[in-house]
C-alpha cells in the first residue's frame, strides 16, 4: 500500500491561486482587454527606473518600424518601376532611386538594430533589479506575523521569482511588439489600398494565428495553477530528502528509499500532466496554423483571381505580394509578442498582488512612541488568533506586569507561553483586547520603538552567518561596549564556546564561509543568550533559554538573567519548574487562558493545576515512582 508520507495528498490551493484560476476562466476577448494593465505596470516600472531610457526605447523601437513600413513602400516602388513598359535599361535606370532608398533603409535598419539593443541592454537590467528590490523590500518591510501566513510565503516565492521573471521577458517582448504592429499596420493598409479584398484576408490568418497562441497561453496557465500544490508538495519532499536538517533522522529512520518514491510518484504525476497538456497545445497550434495557412491561402488566391481578370496590375501583383510577406511575418512577431505578453501578465498579477498584500502586510510606523522603560506593561482581555486557525493561541487573558519583575509563564505543550511572550512585546499584534506599555495601545505604537526596547531570547535562536563576535553583537549593533560584551558573553557561557573557534571571537559561524565553524545547538543556545543579554533591553522575554544546556551552564544564565532583572521587565517562559521558583510571579497557561498565577509559595498552597507540575517534576528528581494519576489522586 502506498501511503502519503509527507504532508496529504491535496493541500488546499493558496489564495493567490485561486483568483489566478478565476482570470484563467475568463473569455479570450476580456482576457486580452486585461493586456494594457500588465503593459501598464511593466512601462511604469520602466518610467520610474530611468524616462531617459524609456523613451529612447520606444522612440527606436517607433523609428525602426517607420523605417521597415518606409524600406516596404520603396521596394513597391522598385517593383513598379521594374515592371512598367519600356526598355530595360531605362526601366533599370528609372528605379534607381527607390533601390537606393531599399537600401538606405536596410542600412538605417541595421543602425537602429544596434541602437535598440544598446538601449535595451541598459534598461532591462534596471527594471529587472527595480522589480527585484520591490519584492526584496515589501519582505523585509512586512510584519513578522505574515511570514506566518503560508499563503503569503508562496505569493512572496512566485511573485518573487515567476513575477520579476514576467517583467523583464515583457519588457523584451513589448519592444517586439512597438516596431512589428507597425510594420504589419504599414503591410496591411498597402495591401488594403491595393485592393480592399486583401487585407481582410490578411488579418484570417492574423486572427486564428491569435485564438491559438492566446488559447495556448491559457492551457499553459491553467496546467501551471493545476500542478501548483503538487509542486508545492515536490518542494517538501525534495526539502525532506536531501536537506541537512534532515539527514540524520533520515538515515537513522531508513527513511531515504520512501522519499525517493514520494518524490518520484509526485514527479511522474507532474509529468504527466505536462505531456498531456503538450499534446493539447501541439493541437492547438495545429488548429490554429491551419485556419492561418486557409487566411493566407485565401489572400493568395484573391490576388490570383485579380490578375487573371485584369483586376489588378502586375506591378501592383508584385507589390502586393510583397506587402503580404511582410504583414504575415509582421504578424507572426506580432502575435508571438502579444501571446508571450499575455502569457506573462499572469505572473506579472502575482508580482503586483505581492507588492499589494506586502503593502497592506507593512509593519509601518506612527507619530505614537512608546515607552523606551516602561514601568508597567498590562494586557486587557487580550484574544489572538494565527493566520488560518479558528481556535484562539490567546483567550481573554489580562496581565499586569511591572518593572523589575521577573514573571515565569508555564503550562504544557502548545499552551500559548510562546504567543504571550509576542503579543507581550508588540511582536504580534492583537486580535482582541489591548496590549499597553504605561498606558500607550501597542496597536497604535510605532513598532519601531516598541521593538527597540525588547530582547528575545529565543529556544532555537537565529545562526546568523556572522563572526562569533558579530553574532553577539548584532543585539545591538549602534552599541560598542567591550564591558558589556564581556559581561554578554561570561554570563551566557558563550566564553567557553569562543574558547574552542580557531579564531576565537573572529571565527565565522557558518560552514558557507572559508574557514567557517558550525555550533552544536546547545553553543548556539549560548550565542544567543548573549546576543539577547548584549541587547540590554528593558523588556527580555527568554524563552525556553536553557533547553539545551548542561545543568552548570544553565545554572549560570538563569543567575545572570537574575542579576540582571532588577533594572528590566523578565518574562521567563520554562518547562524547568526549578529554575522558576524565585520569581516574583508564576502565570499557568492552559489552552490559551491565564489558569493560576501567584508565587511558587502560593500556587504550592492551592494545591492545583501548578502544584500537581512541580510535584512530578520533584518525584523524578527525588526518583519517586510517582505517575500523573497518583498525584491527581
Ligand atoms: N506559527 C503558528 N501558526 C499557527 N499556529 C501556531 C503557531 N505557533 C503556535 N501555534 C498554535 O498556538 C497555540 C499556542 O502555541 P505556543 O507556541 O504559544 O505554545 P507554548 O505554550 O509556547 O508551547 P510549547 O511549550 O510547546 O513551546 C498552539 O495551539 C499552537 O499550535
Amino acid at each position: 500500500m502506498t501511503s502519503v508520507l509527507i504532508g496529504v495528498e491535496n493541500i488546499s490551493t493558496p489564495k493567490w491561486a485561486k483568483v489566478g484560476r478565476k482570470a484563467a476562466t475568463v473569455s479570450l476577448g476580456k482576457a486580452l482587454r486585461s493586456l494594457p494593465e500588465a503593459i501598464g505596470v511593466v512601462l511604469r516600472l520602466a518610467w520610474r527606473t530611468s524616462p531617459g531610457l524609456t523613451v529612447a526605447a520606444g522612440v527606436v523601437h517607433v523609428v525602426s518600424g517607420c523605417v521597415t513600413a518606409f524600406g516596404l513602400l520603396a521596394t513597391a516602388d522598385v517593383f513598379a518601376a521594374l515592371l512598367r513598359d519600356g526598355p530595360t535599361p531605362q526601366r533599370v535606370a528609372e528605379s534607381l532611386p527607390a533601390l537606393a532608398v531599399v537600401v538606405g533603409s536596410y542600412a538605417a535598419r541595421a543602425l537602429l538594430d544596434t541602437a535598440v539593443a544598446a538601449v535595451e541592454s541598459s534598461l532591462r537590467p534596471r527594471v529587472s533589479r527595480a522589480a527585484n528590490d520591490e519584492v526584496t523590500a515589501v519582505l523585509v518591510r512586512a510584519e513578522l506575523l505574515a511570514f506566518e501566513d503560508a499563503d503569503f510565503r508562496e505569493l512572496a516565492r512566485q511573485g518573487g521569482r515567476h513575477g520579476v521573471r514576467g517583467l523583464e521577458s515583457s519588457l523584451r517582448y513589448l519592444a517586439d511588439l512597438v516596431s512589428s504592429c507597425i510594420t504589419m499596420i504599414a503591410a496591411i493598409v498597402t495591401v488594403g489600398l491595393l485592393h480592399p479584398w486583401l487585407a481582410p484576408a490578411l488579418l484570417l490568418a492574423a486572427l486564428a494565428n491569435a485564438w491559438a497562441s492566446a488559447r495556448v497561453s491559457k492551457l499553459r496557465y491553467e496546467h501551471f495553477l493545476d500542478s501548483v500544490t503538487r509542486n508545492i508538495r515536490k518542494g517538501v519532499v525534495e526539502e525532506v530528502a536531501t536537506d541537512r536538517d534532515f539527514a540524520l533522522e533520515r538515515h537513522a529512520l531508513t527513511l531515504q528509499e520512501r522519499l525517493l518514491a514520494e518524490h518520484r510518484r509526485i514527479a511522474d504525476s507532474l509529468m504527466g500532466d505536462e505531456i498531456r497538456m503538450a499534446h493539447k497545445t501541439n493541437l492547438v497550434r495545429l488548429t490554429g496554423r491551419a485556419l492561418a495557412g486557409l487566411g493566407t491561402g485565401f489572400a493568395y488566391a484573391v490576388l490570383g483571381v485579380l490578375l487573371y481578370s485584369g483586376g489588378m496590375e502586375l506591378a501592383l501583383a508584385g507589390t502586393a505580394l510583397l506587402a503580404m510577406r511582410t504583414g504575415f511575418s509582421s504578424l507572426s512577431t506580432t502575435t508571438r509578442a502579444v501571446n508571450a505578453i499575455y502569457e506573462d501578465s499572469f505572473y506579472i498579477d502575482f508580482y503586483r498582488k505581492l507588492l499589494v498584500e506586502g503593502a497592506e502586510r507593512a509593519q509601518g510606523s506612527s507619530p505614537t512612541k512608546a515607552p523606551p522603560d516602561p514601568e508597567l506593561i498590562t494586557l486587557d482581555h487580550v484574544t489572538f488568533r494565527y493566520p488560518g486557525k479558528d481556535t484562539p493561541a490567546l483567550d481573554d487573558v489580562s496581565l499586569t506586569v511591572r518593572r523589575g519583575e521577573v514573571v515565569a509563564l508555564v503550562g504544557e505543550n502548545g499552551s500559548g507561553k510562546t504567543t504571550l511572550g509576542k503579543v507581550l512585546t508588540g511582536l504580534y499584534p492583537v486580535d482582541g483586547g489591548t496590549v499597553r506599555w504605561d498606558g500607550v495601545d501597542l496597536a497604535e505604537a510605532d513598532k519601531t520603538s516598541v521593538h527597540s526596547s525588547i530582547a528575545v531570547i529565543a529556544q532555537d535562536p537565529a545562526q546568523w552567518p556572522m563572526t562569533a563576535r558579530r553574532n553577539v553583537t548584532v543585539g545591538r549593533l549602534d552599541r560598542d561596549d567591550d564591558q558589556a560584551w564581556q559581561d554578554a558573553v561570561e554570563r551566557s557561557g558563550a566564553d567557553e564556546v569562543l574558547a574552542t573557534l580557531p579564531s576565537g571571537a573572529d571565527t565565522v559561524l557558518s560552514r558557507q564561509f572559508n574557514d567557517g565553524q558550525d555550533l552544536s545547538g546547545g553553543q548556539w543556545q549560548r550565542m544567543g543568550i548573549a546576543r539577547g543579554m548584549y541587547r540590554d533591553a528593558s523588556v527580555l522575554v527568554a524563552d525556553e533559554p536553557t533547553a539545551a544546556l548542561d545543568a552548570k551552564a544553565e545554572a549560570r544564565v538563569f543567575e545572570g538573567l537574575r542579576e540582571a532583572a532588577a533594572r528590566r521587565t523578565t518574562i521567563l517562559v520554562t518547562h524547568r519548574l526549578a529554575n522558576i521558583r524565585n520569581a516574583d510571579r508564576i502565570v499557568l497557561l492552559d489552552k490559551g487562558k491565564i489558569v493560576e498565577q501567584g508565587t511558587h509559595e502560593e500556587l504550592m498552597a492551592l494545591r492545583g493545576h501548578y502544584h500537581e507540575l512541580f510535584e512530578l517534576q520533584a518525584a523524578a528528581y527525588r526518583g519517586d515512582l510517582l505517575s500523573p494519576t497518583d498525584e491527581a489522586a
